[in-house]
């Protein structure tokens, strides 16, 4: 039998498996179906996916994310806090701001640590990315889809969409709890027209600075919680006249609230907790 060492985290209830590769040593073959074993609730530990947190040439740490079907994601926003408070907490960086590095480039986190904790991070996730082959989304429109009609079977919804690094679809609704999560959310996942398919979700305007917000993830389903796609859903409605740009939104989302600005400059700078659940030795074969 062979194991190694996790921590299990969580951003607003978004969990996944840590594994510390500065001391571990998984096979990279093996990666997609350790991701699959720790996720499963009955036979491994139960959670959204595994992230990595690994050593990289130009970020003192880099993250790696594996959804829990075993597909490997380029980013994610609640695991980025939730690595930049294992990092800061592990000694790994000793500074208050640091790089990590994604799959989808480098981002800058600021954690707020109390008695050597941490329990808030702010994360500069970048620009959002908006031209149709960034998302990627295949359409004849080459700029950016904002409010664009969209066929799925014969009802015809409005999208828009947004890249942050990874892939986002927002659709509007009058009441969140009307969400269509488990219905169009695998459908959309999964359309062609999304060749690396996409995050789902779903978005109530509440206020000029305030979003509810649901999420059927790609490769994970249904979560509490998803970073990237709340910071998705403030740039939507920015794009959609329904929030202001350089103004923070609170995005509730079924695990708890993100705040959330697009700034004037550029980037969107995302601020929420990072929570640790438990540690252990994880048993594989
Ligand atoms: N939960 C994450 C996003 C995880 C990856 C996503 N499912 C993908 O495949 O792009 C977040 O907090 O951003």
């Amino acid at each position: 039998m062979r194991s190694f060492q996790f921590t299990k985290m969580h951003g607003l209830g978004n969990n996944y498996i840590y594994v510390n590769m500065f001391e571990e040593d998984l096979k990279e073959e093996e990666l997609s179906s350790i991701a699959i074993q720790v996720a499963d609730v009955h036979t491994g530990i139960g959670s959204d996916g595994m992230i990595l947190i690994c050593p990289s040439d130009v970020a003192p740490v880099k993250m790696r994310i594996f959804n829990n079907d075993g597909s490997e994601g380029k980013n994610c926003g609640n695991g980025l806090r939730c690595v930049a408070k294992y990092a800061y907490e592990h000694g790994i960086v000793q500074k208050e701001t640091f790089e990590i590095e994604t799959l989808s480039g480098l981002v800058e986190a600021n954690v707020e640590p109390e008695d050597g904790k941490v329990h808030i991070v702010t994360v500069d996730m970048g620009a959002p990315r908006l031209a149709t082959e960034e998302i990627p989304i295949l359409v004849d429109k080459q700029d950016r889809l904002v409010n664009e009609p969209f066929l799925v079977g014969e009802e015809t919804y409005h999208i828009t969409t947004v890249s942050m690094g990874n892939p986002h679809v927002i659709f509007y609704l009058d009441d969140i709890k009307d969400a269509p999560l488990t219905t169009l959310g695998p459908i959309v996942e999964k359309d062609p027209r999304f060749p690396e398919g996409v995050n789902v979700e779903f978005v109530e305007v509440e206020a000029e600075d305030e979003l509810h917000f649901r999420v059927w993830e790609r490769g994970s389903g249904i979560t509490q919680a998803c970073g990237t796609g709340a910071c998705a859903a403030v740039v939507a409605s920015v794009l959609n006249d329904k929030t202001e740009r350089n103004k923070e939104t609170t995005v509730h989302l079924a695990g708890g609230d993100l705040f959330i600005t697009w700034t004037t400059e550029g980037s969107v700078k995302m601020r929420g907790p990072a929570e640790t659940i438990c540690a252990g030795t994880y048993y594989y074969k």
